[in-house]
């Protein structure tokens, strides 16, 4: 299983559980028991590819696991330590306001399914890690912009019904599609999405939580 994370400030629980820490390409590179883990970097374009140049040169990677921190949206229902796994990945900031769709032309086609806007998990993958970590599928919305007001938030959840938000997913959900490698998504809520305060976050809280959900899989 490859774990892939955005910064290094989110994978300490990792790096307590490697076998070998290394750098392939400037990233971090860490080996686990049956496991490995990569940083991204920040955002969509890092994240793709980061990813997709370590899937091209490791045709051996068979599931993906993106993990990491979120803001969730006010209507969620989550407070700071909440895990949520990724039903599927809206990309909320490609087309116009409303997506994809009014323009005609899809993110990505593959074998004559179309994809817009949303990307969904790998169904079996997703539906092992709900078995397995006691986690409830939920929307989540991807853009390279914070929501950085309460409104702005409020406005993405009711345009695209998600329950979080994060800078990478999407772009990791599409290089994943395209290369066929199943993936899925496990976030721990860090803040309220629009909430610049970083007094306001418990990211600390946030990745004890991630840390201990993940423990099975580890
Ligand atoms: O400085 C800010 O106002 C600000 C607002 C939101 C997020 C950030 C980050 O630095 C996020 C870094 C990292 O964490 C994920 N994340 C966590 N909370 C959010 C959020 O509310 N909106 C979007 N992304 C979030 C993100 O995936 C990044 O990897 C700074």
């Amino acid at each position: 299983m490859l774990i892939v994370y955005p910064t290094r400030g989110e994978a300490g629980f990792l790096r307590e559980r490697a076998l070998e820490q290394a750098s392939w390409r400037g990233r971090e590179r860490l080996v686990g028991r049956d496991w490995q883990a990569l940083e991204l970097g920040l955002g969509k374009a890092n994240a793709a590819m980061t990813l997709g140049a370590f899937l091209e040169a490791h045709p051996e990677v068979r599931q993906v696991l993106l993990v990491g921190i979120a803001g969730a949206y006010p209507g969620a229902g989550l407070r700071a330590g909440d895990v949520v796994l990724a039903a599927q990945e809206i990309q909320a900031d490609l087309g116009t306001v409303g997506g994809l769709e009014s323009l005609g032309m899809p993110a990505l086609e593959l074998e004559a399914r179309r994809y817009y806007n949303h990307l969904p998990a790998d169904p079996l993958w997703t539906s092992q890690l709900h078995a397995l970590l006691g986690l409830t599928p939920r929307p989540f919305l991807t853009r390279d912009a914070v929501s950085e007001t309460h409104e702005e938030a409020a406005e993405l959840e009711r345009r695209w019904g998600a329950a979080v938000e994060n800078m990478e997913g999407a772009a990791v959900a599409q290089t994943a599609l395209w290369f066929g490698v199943p993936w899925a998504e496990v976030r721990a809520v860090s803040n309220l999405a629009g909430v610049r305060d970083k007094t306001r976050w418990d990211v600390p809280r946030a990745l004890e939580a991630l840390a201990r959900s993940l423990e099975p899989l580890l």
